[in-house]
């Protein structure tokens, strides 16, 4: 049985058919990057994703309420300090900087999670992703004394720092987003008794999107959802990131100073009985500008059944899903991707079913 995130990734190889490419000897967009035009997003939304302050009095709420309409929100006065995110930051842009040669020399083994590569997703998709990314499960060391044979002990210590502070922020993040569905911590079997949340994976993913010299055609980041109970997303001043809210299309994420993105994963869709969508998201590119982002991939230790809370269902509420540990999930997902989630559903929710009665 896996016990950590990167063994339950081994048990599901990635094979990718394209050779990472260098994005700096390309001028034009080569054919194997023109995705078909992208839809127009230009919509104008008067709405955009919430914005929500960590020490407003009504944060629960906020939060419940952000998590049931958009699945995503962004949170200010989190308690990440500015300089760690800048660290966080350099280091990364660091990394990406390298000479190809360099970094391929970390790149990610075909039956494994950490290194240097394309996108996971790649695989599923005939056209390249205008991107690059870094994975980082478990200690980066070894990754790192192939980068920077001389100075990898301080970028370590930065993802470390990182990393531990993150985990911190995505427990409370949980608490609160589950707390405003009435579940406390008594209700989450893998959690200790003070809700402490020791055994929890995480990961982190290094994004970068260089500029692109034909923006509109290209895709940084195909349309996804996160195989996580949520991840928080740091992103540099470029925008890029969108999600997809219904009825309306997709909406930009704007960056804004000092925030993170938090979005529900698939794993919190449904341990939250469908409550909370686990939302639909992409990146795309920019003409004149690279963009960063650093998400941080946050779950449950990998090998406890997740399931809809008890509390969560009931006679007009029936269970949407089966129990599945994470790294099941992660294994339905390297074979079905946006179709992982229906591969474990288990009942059609009640107004479909209605529905169905009427028309028949
Ligand atoms: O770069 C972004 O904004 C999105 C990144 C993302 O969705 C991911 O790493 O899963
Ligand atoms: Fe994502």
């Amino acid at each position: 049985m896996p016990s950590t995130l990167s063994d339950a990734f081994k048990g599901h190889p990635v094979h990718h058919h394209h050779k990472h490419p260098d994005f700096t000897s390309l001028q034009e967009l080569p054919d194997s990057y023109a995705w078909t035009q992208l839809d127009e997003n230009s919509t104008a939304v008067c709405e955009g994703v919430p914005v929500i302050d960590l020490h407003d009095p009504n944060a629960l709420q906020l939060i419940g309420h952000a998590c049931k309409t958009w699945g995503v929100f962004q949170i200010i006065n989190h308690g990440i300090s500015t300089s760690l995110l800048e660290k966080i930051e350099s280091t990364s842009r660091s990394l990406f900087s390298l000479p190809i040669q360099q970094k391929l020399k970390a790149s990610r083994p075909p039956d494994g999670v950490s290194g240097y590569g394309l996108a996971r997703i790649s695989s599923f998709f005939s056209k390249l992703m205008w991107s690059e990314g870094f994975t980082i499960a478990g200690s980066p060391l070894d990754h790192f004394c192939q980068l920077w044979p001389e100075n990898y002990s301080q970028y370590c210590d930065v993802i470390d720092e990182y990393e531990r502070e993150m985990k911190n922020l995505a427990g409370r993040l949980m608490w609160l987003m589950l707390g405003s569905l009435g579940i406390t911590k008594g209700d989450i079997k893998w959690a200790g008794p003070k809700g402490e949340l020791k055994d929890t994976c995480s990961a982190l993913q290094l994004n970068y999107y260089p500029a692109c010299p034909d923006p509109d055609r290209a895709m940084g980041l195909a349309a996804h959802t996160d195989s996580t109970l949520l991840t928080i997303l740091y992103q540099n001043t470029t925008s890029g990131l969108q999600v997809l809210k219904e009825g309306t299309g997709w909406v930009t994420v704007p960056p804004i100073s000092g925030g993170l993105v938090v979005n529900v994963g698939d794993l919190l869709h449904i341990i939250s009985n469908g409550a909370y969508p686990s939302v639909l998201h992409r990146a795309v590119v920019n003409r004149t500008k690279n963009r960063l982002s650093i998400a941080c991939l946050y779950g449950p230790p990998s090998n406890v059944q997740i399931s809809p809370l008890p509390k969560l269902v009931g006679p007009s509420h029936p269970p949407l899903y089966r129990p599945i540990t994470w790294s099941e999930y992660l294994g339905n997902k390297a074979k079905h991707f946006n179709k992982a989630l229906s591969s474990v559903r288990v009942c059609t929710p009640l107004n479909d079913l209605n529905s169905i009665v009427e028309v028949v």
